[in-house]
């Protein structure tokens, strides 16, 4: 089934599974636009403020949340995310947490993206995190796996171009 009414393409999946990239090919190629989240957490290089995230500071963070802007948000990694939710056809990167919270707020699809280990440790190595780091960021994805849900469908992104994984959730 293509989005053809207000939908919400939520993308899951561990640290360097691909989530942003297929989110830019989403809005590039088929342009279906992303919602861009909120966090905390430091810039990373080549990332834009108002393109991959608003970056913002814990304070403003929390202004958000007694300001009720959030559809949901968490706490990850040492950081804080939160997402708002507008109405239309649109894309969010997501933890299956925060799926959990907005799947029955909206009408949504889930995808979980998963990733070959070796290509991951490597992706991550080359974002510079330290072997411990990679640890703690696969542990932590691996405990977020208990809020997905039999309606999610798992996408085997090994030996797969960001091009065809898109083209695969465009088919659904
Ligand atoms: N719940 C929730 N998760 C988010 C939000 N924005 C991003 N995330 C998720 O937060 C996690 C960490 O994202 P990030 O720090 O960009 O690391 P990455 O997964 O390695 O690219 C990922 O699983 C994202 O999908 C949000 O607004 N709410
Ligand atoms: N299907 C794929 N094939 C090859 N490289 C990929 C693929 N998906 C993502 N990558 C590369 O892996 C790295 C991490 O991808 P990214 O989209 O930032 O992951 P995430 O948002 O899940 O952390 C990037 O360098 C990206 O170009």
């Amino acid at each position: 089934m293509k989005p053809t009414s207000d939908c919400l393409i939520l993308i899951m999946g561990p640290a360097a599974s691909g989530k942003t990239t297929i989110a830019k090919i989403l809005a590039e190629v088929y342009h279906i636009p992303r919602l861009i989240t909120y966090t905390t957490r430091a810039q990373r290089a080549g990332e834009k403020d108002g393109a991959d995230y608003h970056f913002v500071s814990k304070e403003t963070f929390q202004k958000m949340i007694d300001a009720h802007a959030f559809a949901e948000w968490q706490s990850f990694d040492s950081a804080y995310y939160g997402s708002c939710i507008e109405p239309g056809t649109h894309v969010l990167v997501i933890t299956p947490q925060g799926y959990q919270k907005i799947k029955d707020q909206v009408s949504c699809r889930g995808f979980y993206l998963e990733v070959d280990p070796q290509q991951q440790f490597q992706r991550l190595h080359d974002r510079g995190l330290t072997e411990v780091q990679i640890h703690e960021r696969i542990a932590e994805d691996q405990a977020e796996k208990r809020f997905l849900d039999a309606s999610v469908r798992y996408i085997d992104t090994h030996q797969k171009t960001p091009a065809e994984i898109a083209d695969v959730i465009m088919k659904q």
